[in-house]
């Protein structure tokens, strides 16, 4: 068994500072049966109920928590217990503060049954009123939590990371076996497991958990920062004419700095997510809260290396749009990052909706109700490129490009072989500078001569700009998604 609730306070939460909302629970005429019950459990637990709600600070920063107490009839939810854990989830929400859930639960309690099961649609209701008013929920699985409770205040978090090797899942492993008369399969109901589905963002023991609430709080404090003078940004010219083919070949050098190298290097903080939410994730994909110096932003990377593997499939592109609802739920500006030698060409893609994920993913961009910049980095192959440009700022390094397919690929339509790639690729504009232009992109970040001979240097001056852009965009707020569009006319 896990922590207790009242060891995980200790824990995550600054010494002295809890304070609890909890009001006697009452019980309506209840069975002498159920009576014992929960004698035996105010015993057992050391709590007058199956959840503890409260205030407390984490890193000096005022928190809403719930928490289970799994000791107390398996942190199961009863009438009374629903009851205060919606009268917190409402009191966080009046009081705009961020809430923390770390439920661990058998679901809802036998004892109580249909009256009881039903509260669910209350709990979920007031934890989506707390997300709709852009207050944080984040979410801490522990070990265990089954049924009704991860079917609804466990999987609505905006962030959700679980308990290493806690069981997590929908029906509890005995019933499964009773019901079916043979187990269920091991290796499924297990933190790890979800995390490989793309189902939570991340693994984390609880020794970990202030550290991290503080990072994701801290970027998430960072949004009222717009008053904020940007930093100056390094001034470097981009180098005289450029020649086409040769900004492609330099693009496509194997050690030109990706996302990774743009993460490690510039920014000043970086908590990844990961998947879905929904069971898939894309290794190709990277999502993440991140700042760069005092400007916070959510991540949408096409990861060069990833991809060098495993073409961005559908699931990449669902990904990156369960991370514009969460950067519109949580009014953080996105910045895409367009690095891609193309989305996945296969029958797994095709069969997954391929064509259809641009769409979506394109429309979800140009129109996501909070300020949006898109970083042309390296290479943008086609239909999977285009996804993650339409923002309401555009930056490009200087051999950057965005093609419809593969220069390659145009010649072979124009020309039967592949020989005259540099030539339409020269013909169809695709470099940054042209697209600078036709005021497609803003602003290039210069390369001296090459990204890859200066990775440092580089990544460096894209984090300045990157500041100096998104400040810029916390002011003036998310453009229109028509003006977002006007850009492309002609
Ligand atoms: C959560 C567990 C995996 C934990 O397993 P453990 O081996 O650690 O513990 P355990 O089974 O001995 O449980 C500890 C004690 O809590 C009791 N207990 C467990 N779940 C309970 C519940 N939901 N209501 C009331 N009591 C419950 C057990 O009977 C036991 O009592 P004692 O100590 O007296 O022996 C398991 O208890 C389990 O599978 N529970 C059922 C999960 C589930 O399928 N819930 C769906 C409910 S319907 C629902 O929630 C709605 C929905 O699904 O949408």
């Amino acid at each position: 068994m896990g922590l207790t609730s009242a060891e995980l306070i200790d824990l995550v939460l600054d010494d002295g500072t809890w304070t609890s909302w909890d009001m006697a629970p009452s019980y309506g005429d209840i069975s002498e049966a159920y009576a014992a019950d929960l004698a035996k459990a105010r015993e057992r637990a050391g709590t007058d109920e199956s959840v503890v709600t409260g205030e407390a600070r984490i890193a000096g920063r005022r928190v809403a928590v719930v928490l289970s107490e799994f000791r107390f009839l398996a942190g199961s939810i009863g009438r009374a217990s629903a009851e205060r854990l919606i009268a917190a989830v409402e009191r966080a929400t009046r009081e705009g503060l961020p809430l923390l859930a770390g439920p661990a639960s058998g679901g809802t309690r036998m004892q109580e049954g249909t009256p009881a099961f039903v509260q669910m649609v209350r709990i979920a209701e007031a934890v989506t009123r707390h997300k709709a008013a852009g207050l944080p929920y984040l979410v801490y699985l522990r070990h265990p939590t089954t049924g009704g409770v991860m079917a609804s205040w466990g999987s609505l978090g905006h962030v959700t990371v679980a308990e290493p090797e806690a069981l997590l899942g929908f029906l509890g492993p005995k019933v499964y076996e009773v019901l079916n008369g043979r187990p269920f399969p091991s290796g499924v109901q297990v933190a790890e497991n979800l995390f490989a589905h793309g189902l939570v963002d991340g693994v984390a023991p609880p020794a970990e958990l202030a550290g991290l609430v503080d990072r994701v709080l801290t970027i998430l404090d960072l949004r009222s920062n717009a008053g904020r003078a940007a930093s100056a940004s390094e001034r470097v010219e981009t180098s005289g004419q450029i020649d086409t083919w040769d900004a492609i070949t330099r693009s496509r050098r194997t050690d030109r700095p990706g996302v990774r190298a743009l993460l490690r290097i510039a920014a000043s903080d970086v908590v990844p997510l990961n998947g879905t939410g929904q069971g898939e994730r894309d290794p190709g994909l990277i999502i993440a809260l991140a700042r760069f110096g005092s400007a916070p932003c959510l991540v949408l990377a096409q990861d060069r290396r990833e991809q060098a593997h495993q073409p961005l499939g559908p699931e990449g592109l669902r990904e990156a749009q369960r991370g514009m609802k969460l950067a519109a739920g949580l009014g953080l500006p996105v910045v895409t990052v367009i690095d891609t030698p193309g989305a996945a060409l296969s029958p797994e893609a095709e069969n997954g909706g391929i064509a259809g994920e641009i769409a979506r993913t394109l429309g979800a961009l140009v129109n996501v109700e909070t300020p949006t910049l898109s970083l042309m980095l390296g290479e943008g192959n086609g239909g999977g490129a285009l996804a993650f440009l339409p923002a309401d700022r555009v930056v490009a390094a200087q051999h950057a490009w965005l093609s419809p397919l593969p220069p390659e690929g145009a010649s072979a339509i124009v020309h039967g072989d592949s020989d005259h790639a540099a030539e339409m690729a020269e013909a169809q504009r695709v470099l940054a500078v042209d697209l600078q232009q036709i005021g497609v992109v803003d602003r290039i970040v210069a390369e001296s001569p090459d990204a890859a001979d200066e990775p440092e240097e580089f990544c460096r001056r894209v984090g300045s700009i990157l500041e100096d852009e998104l400040l810029g965009l916390l002011r003036s707020g998310p453009g229109e998604p028509t003006a977002r569009a006007a850009r492309y006319t002609g």
